[in-house]
């Protein structure tokens, strides 16, 4: 049976964007289903991070499609698209240090509009059941009265998964999040993301290949700006034109 495009949570199609005649993405096109973790590698200078900065809005298309859940975003401002439920992370954790850990999940909580206005509303029973599930899952349960700025590196990357998870994205898109983290804190990362995809979809970048093998459900590989490669890590680390590019250096 054939898979329709319009089946899957995200549907890149042809997508190109063009700086001053240099196509850092050109006629891409791949495919995300609901549940998935993709992570898309490559060489530096690939086009990867291009590729989040399209779907979340943040870099206009000069042509192609985004479809997420059949909506197009290569049309919408970048709120608007965090309002269709695509949460990005971007390489440095954005968090408040002076706030301890639950009150960064709480400015996060959909209702918290400003940081003010957050933390003056009531904490009712719903907002600090979901900030105590949140802290969980992302490891951070014992530590909620702390001040975010004497979290560990990692701990901090968690914090802002956590962040993010709060608003509760169908799509979750993550550039790099293991880069500095210790090989205890990436394996804990690897089990963070297998536990949220639940009704949702995750993209990562990622250049160690050992995360890569514990999360990739499919590993898209991009060089200039184009899809190398896709499929199973398996299959992506024995392609010839992978390692030539890539896994060989
Ligand atoms: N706003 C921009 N204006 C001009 N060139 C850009 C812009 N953004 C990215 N580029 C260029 O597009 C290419 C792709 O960059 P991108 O950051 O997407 O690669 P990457 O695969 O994420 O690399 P890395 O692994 O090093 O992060 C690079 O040559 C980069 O210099």
């Amino acid at each position: 049976m054939s898979t329709k495009h319009e089946d899957f949570v995200l549907a890149v199609e042809g997508l190109t964007v063009s700086f001053d005649g240099f196509k850092a993405v050109n006629d891409l096109s791949f495919y995300v289903d609901e549940g998935e973790i993709r992570v898309i590698i490559g060489p530096n200078g690939a086009g990867k991070t291009t590729v989040l900065d399209l779907i979340c809005g943040r870099t206009q298309a000069t042509s192609g499609s985004i479809k997420f859940r059949g909506e197009e975003l290569t049309r919408m401002k970048e709120h608007q698209i965090v309002h269709h439920g695509v949460g990005r992370k971007f390489q440095n954790p954005s968090i408040y240090d002076d706030l301890s850990v639950f009150e960064n999940l709480e400015i996060s909580y959909p209702r918290g509009r400003s940081v003010f206005g957050s933390l003056m509303f009531k904490r009712d029973r719903e907002v600090i059941e979901e900030v105590e599930n949140i802290a969980e899952i992302i490891f951070l349960q014992n530590d909620l009265d702390k001040p975010a700025g004497l979290l560990s590196h990692g701990q901090k990357q968690w914090l802002e998964i956590g962040m993010l998870l709060i608003q509760k994205p169908d799509l979750l898109m993550l550039d790099e999040p293991v880069a500095g983290m210790s090989v205890a804190e990436r394996k804990k990362t690897a089990e963070l993301l297998n536990r949220i995809t639940q009704g949702r979809s995750v993209i990562v970048i990622e250049h160690d290949m050992q995360f890569v093998e514990d999360i990739a459900h499919r590993v898209t590989v991009m060089h200039q700006g184009k899809v190398l490669s896709e499929g199973s890590m398996e299959r992506v680390k024995n392609d010839p034109k992978v390692i030539e590019v890539y896994l060989g250096h």
